[in-house]
């Protein structure tokens, strides 16, 4: 299967369940592979076949910035369900991370994939 990835994508939001970190912003990193056939914007060489990674970054910058979850897992969630339905794809894989929020270790984090089902679910 093609894939179009977004690797590293830093966005701040207000994240966590512990007090403090309800007064502050935290910057957020998000790696997506998604599943996308690229034979056909390569015969056409056209933008408007592609995924366009940059659109996709353009939404989830929007969405996360704005966003107010306590876990990781919620935003995940929510991110690969708006990326699913806009871009109209049918697997995902999400990885976000959450640098420095357990001392000692560089990152932590979920990784959700997402398969379209039969009746429209991602
Ligand atoms: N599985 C999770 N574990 C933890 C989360 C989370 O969102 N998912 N969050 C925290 C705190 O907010 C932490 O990031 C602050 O250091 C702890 N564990």
């Amino acid at each position: 299967m093609d894939k179009v990835f977004i690797e590293g994508l830093e966005i701040e939001a207000l994240i966590g369940i512990y007090d403090w970190e309800r007064r502050i912003r935290q910057t957020l990193v998000f790696d997506l592979e998604m599943g996308f056939d690229n034979r056909v914007p390569a015969a056409t060489d056209s933008i408007a076949d592609t995924l366009n990674y940059k659109a996709v970054s353009k939404r989830l910058i929007e969405y996360v910035a704005q966003s107010d979850f306590g876990l990781v897992e919620t935003l995940a969630e929510r991110c690969a369900g708006i990326v699913m339905n806009e871009f109209k794809l049918d697997w995902l894989r999400l990885k976000l991370s959450k640098p420095g929020a357990v001392r000692g270790a560089r990152a932590v984090g979920v990784v959700i994939e997402r398969v379209r089902t039969q009746d429209g679910n991602g």
